[in-house]
């Protein structure tokens, strides 16, 4: 097991199974409570020395449909590994005219419309329960700072990729695309940005108390555009080689800034401690089997000094 000095984590989505500029130092498969992680984790180092830990969703060779990613199992071999906050990255359709195919964006809000197939919650299957605070979908503080650093070094990349701020994903089941009707539904929502992604993995890094932030790399108009084609995979291919190229670029650029703001702490702090009051009073009976399931993203709470009652 690698030591717990990862405190980065990165999830690479379609496009993106690797990093560039990094010094591989190990692979990892964690073994946790809910499987394995979607591909063997790498550990790699930056120039400095600093490690992160890179994950492909779809695993390497993007053998793994967005609706059966184990999004449980990545999150909880990160939080192993000790990191505490996350950078994800995915492939996009657009649901407006301004966020152009190639463009970046941060998203603040998220709309859910998986259809309640993916786990969603690691006290699932438990007798524990637990309501997560969600109102505020990514981490704030953790956004914040990336939309200051990724687009410094959009600017320093310089193909003119333009950085969308406080947008609203949409996250959709699939793996089929949306339908015209739904497409401009979404709009009529408030839907900026659509994926198939980012849940439930936003809410099990909450859950873990793992910072979780998305960059959103545009790839297509989805289908709400009336005088457009509708969007196929071979559109969404066209584009994905630019944004990956773009992304580790971003990737690069800011990573060691981001360990060590994380080693500062303020971008951790609204995650740090947020289930405390999130689990419900637990029973004295709870069983030794959720105990350690529990104990493995939540050591705090559940693990031999833990604080919840
Ligand atoms: C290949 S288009 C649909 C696919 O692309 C996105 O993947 P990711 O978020 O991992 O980049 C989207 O969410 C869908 O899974
Ligand atoms: N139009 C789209 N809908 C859902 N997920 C996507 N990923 C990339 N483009 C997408």
């Amino acid at each position: 097991m690698a030591s717990r000095d990862v405190l980065i984590g990165v999830i690479g989505g379609t496009g993106l199974y690797h990093l560039d500029n990094l010094t591989l130092i190990q692979t990892v498969n964690p073994e946790t409570p809910w499987g394995s992680p979607s591909s063997p984790i790498a550990i790699c180092s930056l120039k400095s020395g600093t490690k992160v830990a890179f994950i492909a969703r779809h695993g390497r060779h993007h053998n793994i449909s967005p609706s059966v990613v184990p999004s449980r199992a990545n999150i909880a071999a990160l939080k192993s590994l000790g990191v505490r906050a996350i950078l994800a990255f995915s492939s996009v359709g657009s649901l407006r005219e301004e966020i152009v195919p190639g463009h970046f964006a941060i998203p603040t809000q998220i709309i859910d419309r998986t259809k309640g197939i993916r786990p969603a919650s690691f006290f699932e299957g438990t007798g524990v329960v637990a309501h997560a605070t969600f109102g505020e979908p990514f981490s704030i503080k953790l956004v914040r700072w990336l939309e200051v650093e990724v687009e410094k070094a959009l600017k320093a990349h310089g193909n003119n990729v333009v950085l969308h701020k406080d947008k609203c994903i949409i996250c959709m089941e699939g793996p089929q695309f949306s339908t015209r009707a739904e497409s401009m539904m979404y709009r009529g929502w408030g839907g900026d940005l659509i994926n198939m992604s980012v849940l439930p993995e936003a809410k099990l890094a909450r859950e873990a108390e793992v910072s979780y932030a998305l960059i959103a790399t545009a790839t297509d108009y989805d289908s709400w555009r009336p005088h457009s084609e509708v969007v196929t995979a071979t559109q969404v291919i066209q584009t994905l080689r630019a944004n990956a190229d773009t992304a580790k670029f971003v990737a690069a650029s800011i990573l060691e800034d981001l360990h060590i703001a994380a080693l500062q702490g303020d971008i951790l702090s609204e995650e740090r401690g947020s289930m405390k009051y999130s689990i419900m009073p637990r029973d004295a009976n709870e069983s030794e089997e959720d105990t350690k399931r529990l104990a493995f993203i939540l050591p705090e709470y559940f693990g031999p000094n833990g604080l919840a009652d």
